[in-house]
This record gives structure tokens, sequence and C-alpha cells, in this order.
């Protein structure tokens, strides 16, 4: 499924896979914390990833180091069974894993426009480049909140997008979202596909040829992603 560079990572089941790329990011996050004092992550929400959050927050780390923020959420109220923030506050920000400096992306501000100046400012704060971006993908080949029929997919895309949030009206599902754009995923030290089910593995083969979202991830040789795959 993949192109150039990219490494698969398949396994038989969603436990295992989980096990196996919690401590992957553990360890990617551990080499941050030694060799730069604090290290980052930005997660992805949606109904896939509560196993993985419940093990990376159960893996020994001085999690007082660590930086977490979403990769993009939806704009609901963090008490809303849809937040994104509301999964990792449940999953990951858990036992030692609560000492994690969180950013949400959700503010009080009505209109997500207006909440972009504070939130540049909040992620500013992080370690970056991030240690780690964990992207999950839909159905239609969407990634983070890059939407195939968004207005504004060519900005968040752009790899020489100055903004490293920006908002988007996904018009195919629910909710306006706030979204990473394309140069902060790409300027991780790490990037992770965490994909479920036999579904989305054929549509990321045919990502490239169907010009998805997801392909400004898998069909470039800047950064190559590696794929966390599980039926
Ligand atoms: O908030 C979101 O919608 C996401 O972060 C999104 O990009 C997600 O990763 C995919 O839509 C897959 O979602 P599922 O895991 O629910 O299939």
């Amino acid at each position: 499924m993949g192109a150039a560079g990219m490494s698969e990572h398949l396994f038989d089941h969603a436990d295992t896979r989980d096990e196996a790329l919690a401590k992957h990011i553990a360890d990617a996050l551990q080499r941050d914390i030694s060799a730069r004092g604090a290290a980052s992550i930005a997660v992805s929400g949606g109904r896939s990833p509560r196993g993985l959050f419940l093990k990376l927050a159960a893996r020994p780390l001085d999690w007082s180091r660590v930086h977490i923020t979403l990769v993009d959420e939806r704009w609901v109220d963090t008490a809303s069974a849809d937040s994104n923030e509301r999964l990792v506050r449940e999953t990951l920000l858990q036992g030692p894993a609560a000492d994690a400096n969180f950013i949400g992306l959700k503010t009080a501000h009505a209109d997500p426009r207006e909440a972009i100046p504070a939130l540049v400012a909040a992620l500013a704060t992080m370690p970056l480049p991030l240690t780690c971006v964990v992207l999950g993908m839909g159905d239609d080949g969407h990634t983070a909140s890059w939407f195939p029929q968004a207005s504004n997919l060519g900005a968040l895309l752009d790899p020489d997008n100055p903004a490293p949030v920006a908002v988007c009206d996904p018009v195919t599902a629910p909710h306006l979202r706030m979204t990473l754009t394309l140069p902060v995923v790409l300027a991780a030290s790490e990037i992770m596909l965490y994909i479920t089910g036999d579904a989305k593995r054929e549509v990321l083969a045919r990502a490239a040829a169907a010009d998805y979202p997801v392909a400004a991830i898998t069909a470039q040789q800047h950064n190559p992603a590696s794929i966390w795959w599980a039926p």
C-alpha cells in the first residue's frame, strides 16, 4: 500500500498493534526528553485510537516533560461525545500521564476563526518541531481535518502555509473543525498513520491515484510516514 520510503507495520490484532505503537511512541518521546528536555506529540481523535491512548498512558515516562496537542478538533463543547479533547482526557491523560501538558484546540469562541491567534500562541509554547504526529484517516481519504470537499483544502495542504492551524468546514461531515496544517505535520520528527480495517487499507492504497487529501502524507518523500495497520 505504501509509497517509497514508507514503512508498514501490519498486525493480526488491534491490541498488539496498539501495544507496539504505544511503545514506539514512548521510545520516541523518551529520546526527545533525553536530548532536549521535553517532547511533544499531536494525536488524532475519532473512534479508532481509544485502545492506543490507554496503552500509551500506561508507558513509564516523565509525563511532566511531554506536551500533547490534537491534530484536529470538532468545534463542539469539550464535554460533547464528539469532542476529541474529551477522548484524550478520558483515555490518554490518565494516571501518570495526567501530568502531561495538554493544549486543546477548542476555545470558548463561538466562531473558530476568532480562536486562531490564541491557538497559535498556545502551540508556540510546545517543543517544536513535534516529536510525533499520529494521523488517522477517514473512508473518504481525509486525514487530520483535511476533507476532500473543504473549500480551503488548498491552503490546508500548502507546504508553505505559515499558519500552523486553520479552520475547516468539512462539508461532508458534521461540525466545523480546527486542524493543524500540512507544514506542522511534515516538520514533525515522525509521522505515524494509524489505520484500522480492510476498507481503510484499500483507501490508503488508492490515495495517490485518487488524489485523496491523505496523499499529502503518503505521496511525499520529504518525511515518509510509518503505517500502523490492524484489521
Ligand atoms: O476528529 C476527527 O475526525 C479526526 O481526528 C479524523 O481525522 C480521524 O482521524 C478520522 O476521521 C478517522 O476517524 P475514525 O477513527 O473515527 O475512523
